[in-house]
């Protein structure tokens, strides 16, 4: 991509929006030069009387050179502070423009995306890659358009004054370019490899921050420091030589420009003395080509910026480009509530996970979906979601094919409580507004009450404004249980999807748990995921989902008397709930 395609797509086809901090940054690198200029013409009022013995010194023009001179300095300031708010202002909301713009893309995504992608790198690409693009359009970009800009006009000027002179001053610019070419070349090459090691040092530092408890509690800061530690040291390493690389060449270019300072030195005197040049021009070209090579030395370093700037904003557009599902175009609430699978496969990766499936869910009912582990029955709630797009067949949703309705619709009729419940680091009170963001505090008390979670939030330090802490890290397994229950229950989806969860709670949870999700369940259509069969021995209908297939489907009844996978997993349960601590040998040291 060059650079008008790389500003287009870093602002999203907007590229006016950088237009106000380049034309204020190069008004103000102009401008700069005017003190510059009106201290010269105050020099030359002064030598003139020594050049030309016997004209006298112009005090009137001298004063009035110097109310210049102040003036030019004040508007200078102001174009300065305006240059500088607009770079600034600019750049960092254009940024958080894209920002946000692709964490709703992200949103929009298949979670099969997430499957092929580490999540850390995700997060650190919008962080540092838009860092980059904030660095490029507030400081890099507008700088780098007045340092051309500025330097073009200068060298024309003092073409005009003397074209012999200005000539020798700009011999060393494309003495210069190779130099430059040279270093942009070690950046770009050491650059990828630093840019990705950026990247991965944050994904490694996330993934050992939010491993923290299992590296403690196995004692892993060997295996897992280990690999962060090398990701450091791989970092440090290319640092250096990515610094050792360019840094010569750079710096050598710096001694080529200011060559040209030396240049204009020997060549002057020697048209002063051939009597072709005026002392004050003389002087002039001095003070102004030390001017003329400053901002092209800070071109060099915006290669090497650019460099990074290049490779952050493709890994955006991948990332922005990346399609989202297809959305349908039906209307806003769903036609009906029954869900039926029509011979649908589906695989994550390769081998398919569900093999030409049917199943019925008729709307208000209590459907189980059971079996053995890995048979598919979260996959089967996954794509009632569409989480994932089925590969063959179709799931419709009141007749109509699920890909219809847009997402955002679909979702708004379906209410998941995971057996995996996250809490944003945000206060209860509006972890539990996530499920109707518009719902007011008596409905959210009320949900609260109903999901049985309100007693244990009056307890707390700061009641419902009490942060629950990264993923809900203060509260208790059911508690965090209840309060994702009371989010589903403000919502008040006609359908819900709930994988049962009270395998491994304690009695007085479990019994919590129940009573809230028999109030969350009346009237909807519910697919639950059960593991312990004697909690849903009364649904409309259970299905036992084995290796991708529906195996069987009935009345709990019905099944045992089928004696078939049901009734196998059923004896197993009993058998197990008959199992007494007394019924295998106590634990006694070898
Ligand atoms: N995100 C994923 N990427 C790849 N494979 C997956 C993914 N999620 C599940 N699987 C695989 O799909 C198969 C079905 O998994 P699924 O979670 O649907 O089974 P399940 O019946 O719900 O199991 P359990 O009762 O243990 O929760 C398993 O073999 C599992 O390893």
């Amino acid at each position: 991509m060059n650079l008008i395609a790389l500003i287009n797509a870093a602002t999203m086809g907007q590229p006016r929006r950088v237009r106000p901090l380049i034309i204020w940054t190069v008004l103000e690198y102009f401008l700069r030069g005017a003190p510059y200029g009106i201290l010269l013409l105050v020099v030359w009022e002064i030598f003139n009387p020594l050049e030309h013995p016997g004209t006298p010194l112009n005090v009137t023009r001298v004063t009035w050179f110097c109310v210049a001179l102040l003036a030019s300095l004040i508007i200078l300031y102001l174009v300065s502070r305006k240059a500088y708010f607009a770079a600034y202002k600019s750049s960092y909301e254009i940024c958080a423009d894209g920002r946000l713009a692709i964490v709703e893309h992200l949103r929009r995504l298949p979670m099969g995306f997430y499957n092929s992608r580490d999540p850390g790198d995700i997060g650190a690409y919008i962080v540092s890659d838009y860092a980059s693009v904030e660095q490029i359009f507030s400081h890099y970009l507008p700088q780098f358009c007045g340092a051309l800009a500025a330097p073009t006009a200068l060298l024309a000027g003092l073409a005009f004054i003397n074209w012999k002179l200005a000539l020798a001053a700009a011999l060393v610019i494309p003495l210069s370019l190779p130099l430059t070419w040279i270093s942009v070349k070690i950046i770009t090459y050491l650059g990828k490899k630093h840019q990705k090691l950026r990247v991965d040092s944050a994904s490694r530092m996330i993934e050992y921050i939010q491993g923290i408890r299992l590296i403690k509690a196995f004692n892993l800061r060997g295996v897992k420091f280990e690999r962060l530690e090398k990701t450091f040291r791989r970092l440090k390493s290319i640092s250096i030589r990515l610094e050792a690389g360019a840094g010569p060449t750079m710096i050598l270019g710096s001694f080529v420009l200011h060559a040209g300072l030396t240049l204009i030195i020997l060549y002057g005197f020697s048209l002063i003395l051939a009597g072709e040049l005026a002392i004050p021009v003389y002087v002039m070209f001095l003070v102004l080509g030390a001017r003329l090579y400053e901002p092209l030395l800070f071109a060099h370093i915006f290669f090497g910026e650019m460099n990074y700037f290049k490779l952050g904003v493709e890994r955006l557009e991948d990332l922005r480009l990346t399609p989202p599902l297809p959305d349908g175009n039906a209307g806003g609430s769903l036609e009906g509530r029954e869900i039926e699978f029509k011979n649908v496969t589906f695989s994550y990766h390769d081998a398919p996970i569900l093999k030409r499936l049917n199943l019925k869910i008729p709307a208000g009912s209590l459907t189980a979906l059971v079996g053995p582990s890995g048979g598919g029955k979260t996959t089967l709630t996954r794509l009632i979601a569409r989480f994932w797009d089925v590969d063959q067949g179709e799931i419709r949703i009141g007749g109509k094919n699920l890909r219809s309705y847009r997402t955002d619709d679909l979702l708004a009729n379906i209410s998941v409580v995971f057996q995996d419940v996250y809490l944003f680091n945000d206060t209860i009170y509006n972890n539990i507004r996530l499920g109707r963001p518009d719902a007011g505090r008596e409905e959210i008390i009320a949900a609260a009450r109903a999901a049985r979670c309100h007693d244990f939030i009056e307890r707390l330090p700061d009641r419902y404004d009490t942060m629950v802490g990264e993923g809900g890290s203060t509260l208790s397994g059911g508690e965090k249980q209840r309060v994702s229950i009371a989010r589903a229950l403000l919502k008040d989806a006609p359908i819900v999807l709930l994988d049962e969860a009270t395998a491994f709670l304690d009695p007085e949870n479990e019994v919590f748990i129940q009573e809230a999700i028999n109030d969350l369940v009346r009237n909807k259509t519910v697919v639950v995921i059960a593991h312990r069969l004697n909690t849903i021995t009364g649904a409309d209908k259970i299905v036992v989902v084995d290796q991708g297939k529906v195996v069987e489907e009935g009345r709990h009844d019905e099944l045992l008397a089928g004696n078939g996978l049901y009734a196998a997993l059923w004896r197993e349960q009993q058998r197990l709930k008959e199992w007494k601590f007394g019924d295998v040998p106590a634990l006694s040291p070898a």
